[in-house]
């Protein structure tokens, strides 16, 4: 049978992000695909900015409901954009009783410095971390839970991943992709033991609107069909990689991922490397 996987996120409707992304990624990884949809995201045709509209909280809850009543295998959050929603989001997982929960802190979207609703943070921590099997902040969101200011260095990314680990995480990947200054894209995963580097070759294309979305969604979908926490996290790596790669322009303001590009073209490589602890005074 089809493992379930339930999305609840906000919809991108330029279709590279949010929801749209998520149940690219869900059914390229062969699962079935369900979302509880929290906002509805639209970008004015002439300058693309970004307007979210949250839906009613009571319409949420029944889609919720209505997904949960199928016994879904695993879960993914993705933009929840008021405290309620994020509350909402965990009685979901808990009533799920499913503990195969990616949280994927969306704060801002790619090419918007806005923060979401700053409040929203401290939700996350309270309600969403505790919670999570797998929490995938990019380095913005990364130094924002950790309180820590956004890492610059792979150190920076150790302490942060040490202190969301503390915070209820079970694993954390922090993402450097773009944004970290090295020549490779790099991530670091951390499981409360060991310190992993998991690096591909950086891509030079602008185009990867819904790559974080893409990454955390194919470990949702990994979980579900069963395998580990850090082989999910590296065949996401390995996919979300030919995603960037085949990334393309959709119109003169934004470039998606070719959500389904690693089963037509392959992946790049992903290599897997342990290092120390960091052990700063
Ligand atoms: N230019 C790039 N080349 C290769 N991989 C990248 C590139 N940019 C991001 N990635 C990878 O894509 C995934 C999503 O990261 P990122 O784009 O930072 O997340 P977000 O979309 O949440 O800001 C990570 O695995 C990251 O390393
Ligand atoms: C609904 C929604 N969710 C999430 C995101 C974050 O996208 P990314 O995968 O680029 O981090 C966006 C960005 O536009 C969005 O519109
Ligand atoms: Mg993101």
């Amino acid at each position: 049978m089809l493992k379930k996987t339930l999305t609840i996120a906000g919809s991108d409707t330029s279709g590279g992000a949010g929801m749209q992304a998520d149940l690219k990624a869900f059914q390229e990884h062969g699962t079935y695909g369900m979302v509880a949809l929290t906002v509805v995201v639209t970008m004015d045709p002439k300058t693309w900015s970004h307007n979210v509209t949250p839906l009613p909280t009571a319409l949420l809850q029944n889609q919720i409901d209505t997904a949960l009543s199928t016994g879904v295998d695993a879960i993914k959050t993705g933009m929840l954009s008021t405290e309620e929603i994020i509350q909402i989001a965990s009685k979901a997982i808990q009533d799920s009783g499913t503990d195969k929960v990616v949280i994927d802190p969306v704060m801002v979207c790619k090419g918007d410095d806005e923060v979401l609703n700053p409040g929203n943070t401290t939700a996350m921590i309270n309600y969403l971390l505790p919670h999570a099997t797998v929490v995938t902040p990019n380095l913005f969101e990364a130094g924002q839970l950790a309180g820590t200011g956004t890492p610059k260095t792979i150190e920076d990314m150790q302490i942060a991943a040490g202190k969301i680990h503390a915070l209820g995480a079970k694993n954390v990947v922090i993402k450097g992709g773009k944004a970290l200054a090295h020549d490779k894209a790099v991530d670091l995963f951390f499981d409360g033991t060991d310190f992993k580097l998991l690096e591909t070759e950086k891509v030079t294309s602008t185009y990867n609107h819904g790559a974080g979305c893409t990454f955390a969604a194919s470990v949702c979908a990994n979980l579900a069909n069963g395998l580990s926490v850090e082989e999910s996290v590296i065949e996401a790596k390995e996919f979300v990689s030919a995603a960037i790669k085949h990334g393309w322009a959709l119109n003169e303001y934004v470039g998606p991922v070719m959500h389904g590009a690693k089963p037509r073209f392959g992946a790049p490589q992903v290599t897997v490397t342990t290092i120390p602890h960091y052990t700063k005074a």
